[in-house]
């Protein structure tokens, strides 16, 4: 039996041909496409701040862990080895469950919970501690799993769109909508037509899959904080900026603190 870090110890290899570029890097385009995920978490950590400051610090570890997502990404592409699977797996879990405890609105809640936060955190620690386990049962399912999850996340922003009569908002999540089902086609497409993209010489699609999934992140972040506001700082004005600048046709969204509260 191989050890966990040795190089393609993982069961699960992408389209993209192994040590075409380096003897070092197993799948190049996907290792390096994680530049984003490296790129994006400091910066609406340094964007965001203001508002983490006042709405609550745990948001910073949100941040924190998409940025190590990206590491331990990079880590599995470069060495397809079972550490880098679980490693990539486990902190998107830990990602979305951090995402779930902070940001679902207590509507969502199931209902024996009541609208009781610190009950349902211990639900989601305790559901995300079991699920880390069995991930080690069978392994080549969990990637699906957490695509599962991502789903939900998608059925619950779209029940907000259909609540909302905020115009900003509404085009925000159409706008990440497609980034998420062009992402996800692209991480299908690889895993199922492999053998098609070999044929016509473009075996990328992992790469784009994590360059549009990482765009998702900031999207996701400034519509849950749109949501939330509603919810948990309703007297609080939110602007939504770009960056590096409103006018520009792309940009990256954030949120900003305004100085007057909406009830003056
Ligand atoms: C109310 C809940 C709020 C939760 C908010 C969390 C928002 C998270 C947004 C983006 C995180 C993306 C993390 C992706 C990591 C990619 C690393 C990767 O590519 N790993 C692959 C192997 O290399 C692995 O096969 C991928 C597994 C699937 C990951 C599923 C991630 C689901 C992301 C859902 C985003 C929904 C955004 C919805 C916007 C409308
Ligand atoms: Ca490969
Ligand atoms: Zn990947």
């Amino acid at each position: 039996m191989p050890s966990i870090f040795a190089y393609q110890s993982s069961e699960v290899d992408w389209c993209e041909p192994n040590f075409q570029y380096s003897q070092l890097v197993a799948e190049f385009y996907n290792t390096f496409s994680n530049v984003t995920f490296l790129v994006f978490g400091p910066l609406m950590t340094f964007l965001m701040h203001p508002y983490i400051q006042k709405r609550s610090r745990y948001i910073y570890v949100l941040f924190i862990l998409f940025t190590i997502t990206g590491l331990f990404s990079m880590y599995f592409h470069m060495t397809l080895s079972f550490l880098g699977q679980m490693l990539d797996e486990i902190a998107i879990l830990w990602l979305l469950a951090s995402g779930y405890s902070i940001w679902l609105p207590c509507c969502y809640f199931p209902t024996f919970l009541g609208q009781n936060r610190s009950w349902y955190i211990s639900l989601i620690v305790t559901i995300t501690l079991v699920s880390t386990c069995l991930s080690f049962l069978k392994p080549t399912i969990n990637a699906y799993a957490l695509n599962t999850i991502g789903l939900h996340i998608v059925y619950i922003v779209v029940q907000e769109y259909k609540k909302t009569k905020n115009k900003e908002l509404r085009h925000l999540i159409e706008v990440s909508t497609v980034i998420w089902a062009l992402a996800i086609t692209s991480w299908i497409s690889d895993r199922l037509f492999c053998s098609f993209w070999q044929w016509i010489n473009f075996p990328y699609l992992h790469g784009i899959w994590h360059v549009l999934i990482s765009f998702t992140f900031p999207y996701g972040m400034v519509i849950l904080a749109l949501v939330d506001s509603t919810y948990e700082m309703p007297d609080q004005t939110i602007k939504v900026r770009y960056w590096p600048r409103d006018t520009w046709p792309v940009g990256l969204p954030y949120v900003e603190l305004g100085d007057d509260h909406k009830s003056c």
